[in-house]
């Protein structure tokens, strides 16, 4: 299971969680990834955790104005991005084209939606990963894999039934090891959470228990 922990726009010390997360992944053999805001890519990098963006533009060099450019996350050293975002929607065609950047700058790619039609068509434009997360269990107590187990089943098939090689993974209330491996035998190869790390007291813990059943 790969777990990527999006920090959001939290005030929390993302060094601080990029640091644990790095420990936590090296320690159980668990691929973890921090996800920062792009301000504070390049330092969350230097401390050796795998390293995604929360978005990146549509668009290359030029004048573009406000961009954030594929190219320019992956010379701060991120490894991938999100795209698409429940609280950064974009126009399909747009998230295509941001799905041809990450491409062109070496990013991995991780598409959200809100349900299983929508992932379909998230997958049909061939990004390595897609994330269903129901945006009214976004930053609540339930995880998605409790509340609304058949979302994931129904997304891992969707996904299955337009392209095999995007995998599946779940977001939303996430925030345990029973949560991870309730995601894992729905089908899910990765969970995406953010509260769970970014807002708890130690972040160091909630990775480890995070962890604890794989
Ligand atoms: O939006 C999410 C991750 O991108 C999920 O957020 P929570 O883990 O806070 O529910």
């Amino acid at each position: 299971m790969f777990i990527l922990v999006n920090l959001k726009a939290y005030p929390c010390d993302p060094i601080e969680v990029a640091t644990a997360a790095r420990d936590v992944a090296e320690d159980a053999g668990v691929r973890i990834a921090v996800s920062p805001q792009a301000a504070h890519l390049e330092s969350v990098a230097d401390t050796g955790v795998e390293t995604w963006a929360q978005h990146v533009s549509p668009n290359g060099y030029g004048s573009f104005t406000g961009s954030t450019l594929a190219e320019a996350v992956a010379e701060a050293g991120a490894e991938g991005t999100l795209l698409n975002h429940s609280e950064n929607r974009r126009k399909l065609a747009d998230i295509d084209a941001a799905v041809r950047a990450a491409e062109r700058a070496g990013l991995e790619t991780c598409v959200c939606a809100n349900n299983p039609d929508q992932i379909a068509a998230a997958a049909a434009l061939q990004p390595d990963s897609v994330a269903v997360e129901p945006p009214e269990l976004i930053g609540g107590d339930v995880s998605v894999a409790t509340a609304d187990p058949d979302i994931v089943t129904d997304a891992v098939a969707a996904a299955g039934g337009v392209d095999e090689d995007v995998d599946v993974y779940c977001g939303a209330g996430i925030s345990t090891g029973d949560d991870v491996t309730t995601a894992e035998e729905l089908g899910a190869s990765g969970i995406l959470l953010a509260s769970g790390v970014a807002k708890a007291d130690d972040p160091r813990a909630a990775l480890e228990d995070l962890v604890s059943g794989l």
